[in-house]
Parts: structure tokens; sequence; C-alpha cells
């Protein structure tokens, strides 16, 4: 695993503010020091959840989108570690491995998108999707619950893909997105992992919630209204025409996923003015971000936790870092009970 830089106890240390009279969330978590053999180091700790970063755009640069997702990691962590240690948020049950670095590989969304760049960061992407793909098997064959904070949304690949090979079956998927990321085999990027894992066979059965109706082209909703294993609700009928009803969606969403193995995917495009990749003025509350990953973590087959597409900038990363926590938290208080 050459890309992945455990998060060590020096880190945390430089990240860790402490209080005299408080007991911070970071003090309690679990690291592994050095890896020997990732299986088994991971499947000796006594935790339930394995939180890693990817931190890496080149997935949004291959699909024409804002990049900064590679920030989104450590604008993370540094809020994660200072929340507080107490019953409701229970860190001894949690290892922060660390996360997937591309400093090197990187330096292309720098780049003009040509052809040619683009092409290059699509074959990149592969060897993302070979890198997730693998940690993301290895925790759920160690028998603990990943938590995944990315990147771009082209992570939903490796993700989907690890569950089902450590599964051994197909898998389904609930994305609360303003996007299908169901776009054309075309080479990968974050547009589509969705629909290469779909045509691959490890995704079965899939509900995006909150599609925006601006922005999903008439092929797509053809697609979407042919293909039984998909079923989609728009934000507009949610929330604009009040067609729908948010909760009756989320049971509906549930009934469509939950017979096997699901993977819970948050895009933060789908939140109003997040800071993101396809940043949107009119989306998804932060409450009802929260309240969607508690309604699906408390199913027994919730499998993985997937945070995504959050781009922030030095002004905004706390805001990112506590929504990204707020999830987190929310997922591991309620997922097991
Ligand atoms: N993961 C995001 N996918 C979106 C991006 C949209 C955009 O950049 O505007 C998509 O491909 O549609």
């Amino acid at each position: 695993m050459q890309n992945l830089i455990l998060f060590t106890s020096k880190d945390r240390d430089t990240l860790l503010k402490l209080r005299k009279g408080e007991s911070k969330f970071g003090e309690h978590i679990q690291l592994i020091s050095n890896l020997t053999n990732i299986y088994d180091d991971i499947k000796s700790l006594d935790v339930d959840y394995v939180i890693f970063g990817i931190s890496e755009d080149i997935g949004v640069y291959a699909n024409y989108g804002k990049t900064g997702t590679y920030k989104a990691w450590e604008a993370t962590v540094k809020v994660l570690l200072n929340i507080q240690n107490n019953s409701f948020t229970n860190p001894k049950r949690v290892l922060i491995l660390g996360h997937l670095n591309y400093g090197e590989a990187r330096k292309m969304v720098k780049e003009k998108q040509s052809k040619k760049n683009i092409a290059k960061a699509k074959s990149f992407v592969e060897e993302i999707d070979k890198d997730v793909t693998y940690l993301v098997s290895t925790i759920v064959k160690a028998g603990k619950t990943p938590i995944i904070i990315g990147g771009g949304h082209n992570n939903a690949y490796g993700n989907i893909k690890g569950l089902s090979l450590a599964k051994n079956e197909t898998v389904n998927v609930i994305n609360f997105d303003a996007h299908t990321d169901f776009r054309a085999e075309e080479g990968r990027h974050s547009g589509n992992g969705f629909s290469y894992t779909y045509a691959e066979g490890f995704l079965k059965n899939y509900f995006i919630f909150g599609l925006h109706e601006n922005y999903t082209s008439d092929k797509l909703l053809k697609t979407l209204n042919k293909v039984k294993a998909i079923k989609y609700n728009t934000y507009e009928a949610l929330e604009v025409k009040n067609e729908l009803d948010y909760n009756l969606e989320l049971d509906r969403g549930l009934n469509h996923i939950s017979s096997k193995p699901f993977g819970i995917e948050i895009d933060c495009d789908a939140i109003e003015n997040i800071p993101s990749s396809a940043a949107t003025p009119s989306g998804f509350s932060v409450k009802q971000a929260r309240q969607f990953v508690h309604y699906f973590a408390k199913h027994e087959n919730a499998s993985y936790l997937h945070i995504c597409e959050a781009a922030p900038t030095s002004k905004t990363e706390t805001k990112v870092g506590k929504l990204i926590t707020y999830l987190i938290t929310d997922f591991i208080r309620t997922n097991g009970r």
C-alpha cells in the first residue's frame, strides 16, 4: 500500500487542542503505528470503525469539475480529533488509519484540461480505484466498517467493488446526491463510479436521493426510468413542488436497498452552500443530511459510509470539517445499535 500514509500519534498530538477538565475524541482513538500485514493489523484491533481519507481530486479533474476535494481529509481530521470524548461519541471504537496520498500525481490537476491530460487523469483514476478497492475490501473482510472521506465521487467505485469482493456478492447503494454519477463508461472519472460498478456486476440496486432536475440529462433520465435496479427521486419533487414526502422517501429508499449489504454515499454537492466540486445555492439542509445518515446507518446491512466531493479552502475548512465530523459521528452513534 505505497500510497497509504498512516495517521501517527505525532500527527494526532500536533492537531489535538487539549482543555483542562475535558477529554477529547482524539485522545481515545486507536492508531496503527506500523503496518505489518494490513488485514491482521486491522482485524486484531478491538474497534468497529476504520476511518481513512482519500486526498485526491484527479477524478473530479477528469470530469471537468472544480478541484480541491483533496483537502477534505485534513479539514475533517482537524475537527474530528477535537470533539468531546463522551458516551455519545465513543472514540475507543474507532481506528483512524490514515489517508491515501497522491501528491505527485496530483500535480496534473494544475494543467489545462486538454484531451491528453484528461486521458492521463482517467487512467490514473484506475490506480486510485485499485487502492480504494483493496482498502475497503480488507477492512470489511477484517470485520470492521469503513468510513471513507473523499476525494471525488469517483471513489464510490472502489467502495462498492471493495464491499462486493469482501462479501462475495453484489451489493446495494443509497446515494444522497444532486447527480446520478451514472455517466457513460468513457474512462474513469467522478461522474461514472456507479455506472462502472453496475456494468461490472458489483452494484445491484441503486437509489439516488435528491437528483437535481436541471443537472440530469434526458439520456440519463431515460436510462434511470428503464433500469429496474435503479430508483430515484428529485430534489424538486421533494423540496420545491412538495410532491413527495422526505420521510416516506427515506422508507422507499431503504426498501430498495436493505435486502443486501449496502453503502451510504453522501455527496456534499447535494447540501446547500457547502464548498464542493459542484457547489449549489439550492439543496438539502445540513440537518436533512444528518437525518439521512442517521436513518440509513441504523440498518444492520449498512456496511460503509462515504462522504465526498467537499472542496474546502483555508477560509472554509472549519465549516467543512465540522459538517463531515457531524456526519461521521451520526453514523457511528446509530450504526450497530
Ligand atoms: N460527482 C459529480 N458528478 C457530477 C459533476 C457535475 C458538475 O461538475 O457540474 C456529474 O458528473 O454530473
